[in-house]
């Protein structure tokens, strides 16, 4: 793995988790990304949400976004995504993930979704090819679609490659959330097994305000949000009072 920017977990003791969650929240474009920057998100995540769980912004987009944030909010962490791509398409994933890197941005996250995917095999062959990727330096953080569980030699091939993060997210957006999908003790499994293996666990996919007790108790290292901070649809604009409260509520 490559030279990483540091990321405080979240902290736990003998009492049990202590609810040090940071938001991701994903933006379209500058303006959102001041939004999110002003709230004080633990990372702002850089996104296309009409194109898809992983839709992906234009690279000069991306380019400009992360100069103009680097100004005004030096410390926060940066992620974007590389788009949605089948699983086979590794040459253009490879291109975009070196592309998006350019960018600046501290970590570039790369969809793995099962239902893009011919078979296991597949999958498989892009998890390593990612790890590869990550060897080289190039600052990956995996993100498992997880609308219908993860498989577990999945996880297992995921979690033996050391990201620096691993993320669950969901691609439907109007079947629940992930916490309502999977229920708190299946993610527990996942979250401690991510962990055993020394990454850090970002769960997402359509998490409401009416989750954050929940995830508080499971304590991921981070939870991303867009759909929660957006006054109708996640298409649609972020609202800047749905976003202070959300960060109220995290750091209650
Ligand atoms: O990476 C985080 C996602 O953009 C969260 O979006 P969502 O809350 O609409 O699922």
């Amino acid at each position: 793995m490559g030279a990483r920017p540091a990321l405080p977990a979240a902290r736990l003791d003998e009492a049990g988790p202590v609810t040090t969650l940071r938001a991701l929240v994903s933006v379209r474009n500058l303006a959102e990304a001041r939004l999110a920057a002003q709230a004080r998100v633990g990372f702002i995540d850089l996104k296309e949400p009409n194109d898809g769980a992983l839709g992906g912004l234009a690279v000069a987009h991306i380019a400009q976004i992360v100069r103009a944030l680097r100004e005004v909010a030096p410390g926060v962490p940066i992620s974007a995504t590389i788009g949605d791509w089948p699983a086979h398409a590794l040459a253009e994933i490879r291109e975009r993930v070196r592309q998006v890197a350019a960018c600046g941005v501290d970590h570039v996250k790369v969809g793995i979704d099962p239902a893009s995917a011919s078979g296991p095999e597949a999958l498989m062959a892009l998890v390593e090819e990612l790890g590869r990727l990550d060897r080289e330096g190039l600052p990956l953080v995996p993100v498992l679609i997880a609308d219908n569980g993860v498989e577990p030699a999945l996880l297992q091939r995921v979690c033996a490659q050391r990201f620096f993060a691993v993320m669950l997210d969901t691609a439907d957006k109007r079947g629940g959330s992930l916490l309502q999908r999977l229920g708190a003790v299946e993610l527990a499994g996942l979250i401690a097994q991510v962990r055993a293996h020394g990454s850090l666990i970002g769960l997402a996919g359509a998490l409401q305000l009416c989750d954050l007790p929940a995830l508080r108790r499971l304590a991921p290292d981070f939870a991303g949000f867009r759909s929660a901070v957006c006054v109708g649809d996640r298409r649609e604009g972020m609202d800047a009072r749905l976003l202070a409260q959300l960060v109220e509520v995290l750091g209650a």
